[in-house]
């Protein structure tokens, strides 16, 4: 690839004046969002450990390469990726860190920008087999997959079926004459469809399917299959394997499909930790069904974080590209001004920086909420596991539609050059709108997250016992009288769910009382059970980011502390506001209390307009993560537009072969 001939050495002149006139320390930011100065200088270090590295870099721009050649340059970039990341695990300075940044969207989506194939592998395979299986499984499988002597993959979406799981038609029946399962895709729609890596990279998988055994279906369970060859990679008699083609994102990461022709594997590939098939063929049943789907929720507990890495880079890139555009005046017989200086623009920006903030400290929130519960699991508590799955649906459907949604609305906040691929926002909104999809389709998410609201509201003798809710035992006829502030915003938040969820519960019932089943009366009330849900995870976003930034206050600078209450305030008016019809409805708050909060709304943007850039700057984000002509540090974007339109390939001759065969004819025919 050719070399940049741009100096970034010389800063725009409006970036320098930005940062100039920034009033807080952006290096203290940096820190503290890292968690302090050493995990700042760890992560600098693994950035250029892996990003100075020739070997991992692309040689020709990703969009410029056929399907075929994509996926041979992602495999031997993820190859190489993951040699280092064993080289670092040898060395003692492996960890979780480095796989959260590698597979996720900081590292990873500069390291391959359209996705990784080996993801899967990590996020998912190691995971179940770690979750799921007994000790003598996880002694014969987790180092030979960390050793990466195998590459697996999570196998459970079917061409028929990816939210009813419970409808999976792949099948599993036990053959106690042989100790052996015999794993069968009875129709077409009971292929496997969409597993990452499943194309041409993993060799091994875990396949959900139904469990038969003396002659009984028992449900959904995991098994451990081996696909491919060790050697040859050819896939094993009676495998069915391909890629599923092109997609609107996420082409690099090999999904695949997978049926099967009465392919037999080991008694003991079935996943035992929770429920066993013996020898014999008894099946013998966990203490909940529920534990199987264990690795959704880690999945989803790590998306809220990967939801604010996406939404952190496309925030910097519109940013500090509204930063140095210059368009239009606002004031006649002045000069055109830079474009961050139009409210609406920083409309369309500041909420979502904020939402950065928002969502960063809702997935560390979530992080130990999880970790506390997959403990007590580890020693048979179960009793908390129903909120978490909760708090991990809503907080997944929450954080990666908003992202999705901030990413695209950033992407328009660039005008016409937000629309080049050399931006990096069609790309990364490629990235995060999947998220919305996978890992449970969001408005499934919302529906799992409004069956334990409602089942916590018919039933409050344990309310107080759960963190998340227990402000349902005391919102719903609270007379809150209106205040500035953030706390009466998180009261009236979570007076306005009280009482979203009381009514879409009258209107199951009177639904019932009509005469309709409880499920139809579920289906008919789904809308308003959604947003409910949405409203609850948003109410408890809000509560976390007000309570971490309380605590950090403690201990930053005066300068830093008032910008994270800026950015506080402006989540949390931003948050209601979305709702202020809800909020009318289901609270005593007036018309006139709400122009008070659009007002407060447009001091929060004024306040926020000189720091803008500087907190972008303290996400600290390296121009190679960010890939863009927009964004990069040094705001030279123009000299790069123009750079990144050279390496267009039809650029490489003055006059395309095509003017002779079409063009010229065309011409002439018609003289
Ligand atoms: C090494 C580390 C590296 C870190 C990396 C960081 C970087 C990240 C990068 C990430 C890249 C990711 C790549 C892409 C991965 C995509 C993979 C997939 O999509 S894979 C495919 C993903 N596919 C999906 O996500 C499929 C989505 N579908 C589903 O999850 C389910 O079918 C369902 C939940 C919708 C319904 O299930 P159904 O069985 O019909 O259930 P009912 O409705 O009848 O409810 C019955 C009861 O069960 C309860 N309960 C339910 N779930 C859970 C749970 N998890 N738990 C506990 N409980 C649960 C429920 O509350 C209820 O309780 P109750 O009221 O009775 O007390
Ligand atoms: C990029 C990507 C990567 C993926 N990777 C993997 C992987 O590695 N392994 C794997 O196994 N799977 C993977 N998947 C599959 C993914 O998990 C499923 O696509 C997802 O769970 C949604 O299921 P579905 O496609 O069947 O959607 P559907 O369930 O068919 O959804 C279609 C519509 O129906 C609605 N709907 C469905 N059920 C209900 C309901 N009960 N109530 C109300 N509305 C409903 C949905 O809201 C949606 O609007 C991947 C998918 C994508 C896009």
């Amino acid at each position: 690839m050719a070399v940049s001939t741009i100096n970034s050495n010389k800063i725009n002149s409006d970036l320098v004046k930005e940062r100039a006139k920034c009033t807080f320390n952006t290096v203290e930011l940096t820190h503290l969002l890292d968690g302090g100065a050493e995990k700042t200088n760890e992560r600098k270090s693994r950035e250029k450990f892996f990003l100075e590295d020739p070997e991992l870099r692309l040689k020709v721009p990703l969009e410029y390469l056929s399907h075929k050649e994509k996926y041979e340059e992602s495999i031997r970039i993820a190859c190489n990726i993951f040699k280092k990341v064993n080289q670092l695990q040898s060395e003692g300075k492996g960890g979780m860190d480095n796989f959260r940044e590698i597979l996720g969207g900081q590292l990873g989506s500069a390291l391959l920008k359209d996705g990784n194939p080996l993801t899967l592998h990590y996020v998912m395979f190691i995971p179940t087999v770690m979750g799921q299986g007994n000790i003598q499984q996880q002694a014969e499988w987790i180092q030979k997959a960390w050793n990466c002597d195998i590459i697996g993959t999570y196998a459970q979406t079917e061409l028929g079926h990816g939210t009813f799981i419970r409808g999976l038609e792949t099948t599993a029946t036990y053959d106690p004459k042989t100790e052996e399962f015999i794993l069968d895709s009875p129709t077409l729609t009971s292929y496997k469809w969409w597993p990452g890596g499943l194309g041409h990279s993993a060799n091994f998988a875990i396949v959900v399917a139904q469990l038969y055994t003396q002659g009984k279906c028992h449900g959904i369970h995991p098994f451990i299959v081996q696909l491919r060859d060790e050697k040859s990679h050819k896939p094993l008699p009676g495998i069915k394997v391909g890629e599923i083609g092109c997609k609107m994102g996420m082409n690099c990461t090999n999904n695949g499909y997978l049926g099967f022709e009465n392919v037999r594997i080991p008694r003991t590939n079935m996943l035992m930790k929770n429920n066993q098939v013996l020898p014999d063929g008894t099946y013998v049943k966990s203490p909940s069904s529920k534990l199987t789907y264990g690795t959704m929720i880690f999945v989803r507990v790590v998306l809220v974080q990967d939801a604010a890495t996406y939404l952190k880079k496309a925030v910097i890139i519109a940013t500090r590209y509204s930063a140095i555009r210059h368009q239009s005046q606002i004031n006649p017989n002045e000069a055109e001004v830079q474009i961050l200086d139009f409210v609406t623009q920083q409309y369309k920006l500041f909420p979502y920086i904020s939402m950065c903030f928002a969502f960063q400290y809702a997935a560390n929130w979530l992080w130990d909420v999880y970790n506390n519960v997959t403990g007590e699991l580890e020693s048979g508590h179960l009793d908390n596991l129903p909120e978490l799955h909760a708090a991990s649906c809503v907080f997944k459907a929450v954080s990666s539609a908003d992202a999705a949604q901030g990413v695209e609305t950033l992407r328009l906040a660039c005008g016409g050059h937000g629309y080049m691929t050399s931006s990096n926002l069609p790309q990364t909104y490629g990235l995060v709108t999947a998220m919305c999809t996978y890992e449970g389709e969001n408005t499934v998410l919302l529906l799992q997250t409004a069956r334990f609201l409602i089942k916590t509201w018919q039933n409050k003798s344990n309310i107080s016992k759960l963190p998340t809710v227990r402000y349902l035992e005391t919102s719903l006829h609270k007379n809150i009288p209106f205040e500035k502030s953030v706390k009466w915003i998180i009261s009236t938040l979570q007076q306005t769910t009280a009482g979203k969820i009381n009514l879409a519960n009258e209107h199951i019932n009177q639904r019932v009382k009509n005469g309709q089943s409880y499920e139809d009366a579920w289906n008919g009330t789904s809308i308003e059970l959604t947003a409910a849900a949405e409203l609850h995870g948003r109410s408890i976003i809000v509560e976390t980011f007000y309570n971490t930034v309380n605590n950090l206050k403690k201990q930053t600078s005066q300068q830093l502390g008032a910008v994270l209450q800026h950015l506080l305030e402006l989540y949390a008016v931003y948050t209601i506001l979305r709702s202020t019809g809800d909020v009318l409805r289901f609270t005593n708050v007036l018309g006139r209390d709400v122009d008070v909060l659009q007002l407060w709304l447009e001091e929060l943007l004024a306040a926020i307009r000189p720091n803008a850039v500087g907190i972008v700057d303290s996400f600290d984000i390296r121009d190679e993560v960010l890939s863009s002509a927009l964004g990069a540090y040094d705001g030279n974007v123009y000299e790069r537009l123009f750079e990144e339109a050279q390496k267009s390939p039809l650029n490489s001759d003055p006059v395309n072969k095509s003017f002779h065969m079409y063009l010229k004819p065309f011409l002439q025919s018609s003289l």
